[in-house]
């Protein structure tokens, strides 16, 4: 999955010089070919060994091989093969990112991770394991991942856009067929349009229609359809993290923010954190 994410974003010299398309340049061409004869392969395993095991599980791909016996002409192996990386390629980083990005900022604020505990106890307590059900009582949770999505949207310049059309923006002229960047990361720490921007605040979030200034999903026909499960996994699992375990930083020193420059917003130095088990959940009221 890494490998394809990094092959996936790299510049393709080819792109903006069209005669090195002959000689695949650096060999990127050849890279993405082999890349995806593996992925090919590894997916159509994945779809047989479901296809024949009698035993039927819930899952998506269960779902889709059900449809494919109604519409075979539709949900080809193929078309299930493009859902099933999509989910995976568009899915899994982005979400795992954020949350570590999100542990991250909870570990270098104390006070902020304490104020999630009280409204997990509070509204959760400690009968149960957080699901679904709970988020919608749980609205600081739900800033802190909005927070961390401010400060670190894991695709910081979303996906390349393509103008259809001569269009202008302030003094700026795009021409038609230009390839155009949006710099989420940026807009999302610009003075003018946030309070202390680079502070972690997820408090910023109380006041109503702040969340309409998020852009790590993109916006319009082309944003990101995964968003409210993103959303909902995100916070559950957080509030999973939060809720079972105690958490501390390894040393006295904050954790460091940096980043690795990629498609994806990655920590610069994956993230270590010490943790313990909150207190023993009578495993037949977890689930
Ligand atoms: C934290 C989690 C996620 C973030 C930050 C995120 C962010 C984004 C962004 C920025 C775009 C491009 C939007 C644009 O350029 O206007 C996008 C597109 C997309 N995302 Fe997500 N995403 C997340 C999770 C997911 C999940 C869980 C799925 C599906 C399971 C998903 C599926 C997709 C797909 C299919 C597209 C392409 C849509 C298109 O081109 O029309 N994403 N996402």
């Amino acid at each position: 999955m890494k490998e394809i994410l990094s092959l996936g974003g790299a510049t393709n010299i080819s792109d903006f010089l069209g005669f090195l398309r002959w000689f695949d340049f650096d060999g990127l061409e050849k890279s993405l070919k082999r890349i995806s004869k593996r992925a090919d392969s590894f997916l159509q395993r994945l779809i047989d060994e479901h296809r024949f095991e009698k035993r039927t599980t819930n899952t998506m791909l269960d779902h889709l091989l059900k449809q494919q016996q109604s519409q075979p002409e539709y949900y080809t192996d193929q078309i299930i093969k493009g859902l099933i990386m999509v989910m995976l390629l568009a899915g899994t980083d982005t979400s795992s990112i954020t949350l570590e990005w999100a542990m991250t900022n909870l570990l270098n604020n104390p006070n902020i991770l304490k104020k999630a505990k009280d409204e997990l106890d509070t509204h959760v307590g400690q009968d149960h394991l957080v699901n679904e059900h709970d988020i919608s009582k749980l609205s600081y949770l739900q800033n802190i991942v909005y927070e961390s999505l401010r400060l670190h949207p894991a695709a910081p310049l979303l996906l390349p856009h393509f103008s259809s059309k001569d269009f202008t923006i302030e003094k700026y002229n795009i021409p038609q067929n230009t390839i155009l960047m949006v710099n989420a990361w940026a807009i999302h720490k610009d003075p003018n349009l946030w309070i202390d921007p680079i502070c972690f605040k997820p408090e910023r979030f109380e006041k109503e229609g702040e969340t309409n200034k998020l852009l790590s999903f993109g916006m319009g026909r082309r944003a990101c359809p995964g968003e409210n499960l993103a959303h909902r996994t995100m916070s559950v699992t957080l509030g999973l993290l939060i809720q079972c375990f105690e958490w501390k930083r390894i040393g006295k020193d904050k954790i460091d923010m940096g980043e690795k420059k990629g498609v994806t917003l990655e920590k610069e130095i994956s993230l270590k954190a010490m943790c313990k088990l909150r207190h023993p959940m009578k495993i037949e009221n977890a689930f």
